[in-house]
């Protein structure tokens, strides 16, 4: 290819300068999506949240993901319309749901005002939460199409990896800042949503730039002669979806998403108070350990998507996560292993596990659905993996509030026994190494090329 055919794409500066504009929007929204996650003692104790209410609100996340396809509504806007006007949106739609659940935190109501069997108060961040979710999950596709937009034949996984590494830099500080933030304004509990959502405005205006960007990025590519790499999708059509719907490796990928990611964002609602519980940790520093896990992942989710890009083996990369997911639940779940040395270990090995499998799994997506498809099929195993970012939360709330809590009937603090919901887990991850294997069994026979490198030679 001549310098005369080359398209913006093909610049390093550019494509990587694209990837950093919409990696910082996703890592405001990671930031936003567990601020609350270290708060839920503080909840119970000074709002007088039940563990119950907690699984609720926490659950919203992916209320509308779900039960109104906003997913795939929005996989469809993705494909027709385009990642400019959808990811603007999609930001929009954060700030929105994030200053609802702003709005909520730091406001008191009336005693006894409910809706749906729940205060007001819960209600209405969990309105706000639901609403978030709906635009963090949407802008997540969009980021995902954007990447391989200007990635295809270069480093994808590599950059895959580095923007979800970016974004879980927004977890680790969404684990060990709201305690301190609290601290810092006398015990105020909103003034972690407040930094948050200030950044959440960033996040949104930060994605003007990426437009500026992707218009000279599709100007270039018209230059190109003969148009092979032009945006010129035919956009969303059903007979995409069916195609897309059957796909055996789809679906294999779809379950071993939602399998693999239930049981570890939902671990990390609960993972403050699951070691304060379990492992006796001071409530202000106890959210500095799970925030241990998405500091590990900053290193290794790009160099195992670096590997996949040279070397291949992807669905082996994702056998091998799913095993370590299933080591690190059962160890959690004997009761008496109380040890924090021992939780360290967890917690850095559950970061591998969570670098190993999305390094080779979204990278892996492309691999086997046509990029005309890829908005399309994002948004259904982003729907999918919502039934268990939304189920798994509520049911381990419930599970606490059912047949948990170990402090006396009207204690002024209640204390839980995590032994049922780390089996939960464990079960996810069982789950999830059989779909593992039915993947790599599934690229033998269709070929997909999951075992094979990225990068053309
Ligand atoms: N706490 C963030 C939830 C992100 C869900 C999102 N659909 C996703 O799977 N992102 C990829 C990742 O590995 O974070």
């Amino acid at each position: 290819m001549n310098t005369a055919q080359k398209s913006l794409r093909d610049k390093p500066v550019a494509r990587w300068s694209a990837l950093i504009i919409v990696s910082i929007t996703m890592f405001c929204g990671y930031f936003f999506t567990d601020v609350m996650s270290p708060l839920k003692p503080l909840l119970e104790k000074d709002l007088g949240w039940t563990s119950g209410d907690y699984g609720w609100f926490t659950s919203a996340y992916g209320w509308f993901n779900v039960f109104f396809f906003m997913l795939f509504i929005g996989g469809i806007i993705l494909d027709k319309v385009g990642a400019r006007i959808t990811g603007l949106l999609a930001s929009g739609i954060m700030v929105i749901g994030a200053s609802l659940k702003y709005y909520a935190i730091a406001n008191t109501f009336p005693e006894g005002a409910t809706i749906l069997g729940h205060s007001k108060q819960v209600a209405l961040a969990a309105l706000g939460f639901a609403i978030f979710g709906t635009g963090v999950e949407i802008m997540g596709i969009t980021v995902s199409k954007i990447i391989v937009r200007w990635f295809k034949g270069y480093e994808m996984a590599l950059a895959m990896g580095l923007q979800v590494a970016v974004a879980r830099i927004g977890t680790l500080l969404a684990m060990a800042a709201p305690l301190r933030i609290v601290d810092y304004f006398h015990g105020n509990i909103a003034a972690p949503l407040a930094f948050c959502l200030v950044l959440l405005i960033i996040g949104f205006l930060s994605y003007f730039v990426y437009i500026v960007m992707d218009k000279k990025l599709e100007a270039s590519m018209e230059k190109v002669e003969d148009g092979q790499e032009s945006d010129s999708e035919e956009g969303f059509s059903f007979k995409d979806l069916k195609a897309v719907f059957a796909n055996r490796g789809f679906w294999y990928i779809a379950i071993l998403c939602v399998l693999f990611y239930s049981s570890v964002f939902p671990f990390l609602k609960y993972a403050t108070d699951f070691f304060i519980n379990k492992f006796g940790m001071a409530p202000e520093r106890a959210g500095d350990l799970p925030g241990l896990l998405p500091l590990g992942t900053l290193f290794l989710t790009p160099i195992f998507g670096g590997i996949y890009d040279k070397v291949g083996k992807g669905a082996t990369i994702m056998i091998i996560g799913s095993i370590l997911l299933v080591l690190i639940h059962g160890l959690f779940a004997v009761e008496g292993l109380t040890n924090v040395t021992l939780a360290v270990i967890l917690v850095l090995l559950l970061g591998v596990a969570l670098s190993l499998v999305p390094s080779a799994m979204w990278p892996s997506v492309a691999k086997i659905i046509p990029e005309k498809q890829l908005g399309t099929a994002f948004s259904m195993i982003f729907w999918v993996q919502n039934w268990g970012l939304m189920g798994v939360p509520l049911l381990i709330g419930v599970v606490l509030e059912k047949f948990c809590i170990t402090s006396a009937p009207g204690a002024e603090k209640v204390t839980y026994n995590y032994h049922i919901p780390m089996l939960i887990f464990m079960g996810f991850g069982v789950l999830s190494v059989v779909f593992a294997f039915l993947l790599k069994n599934a690229d033998k026979k269709k070929g997909y090329g999951l075992e094979l490198p990225n990068m053309k030679k």
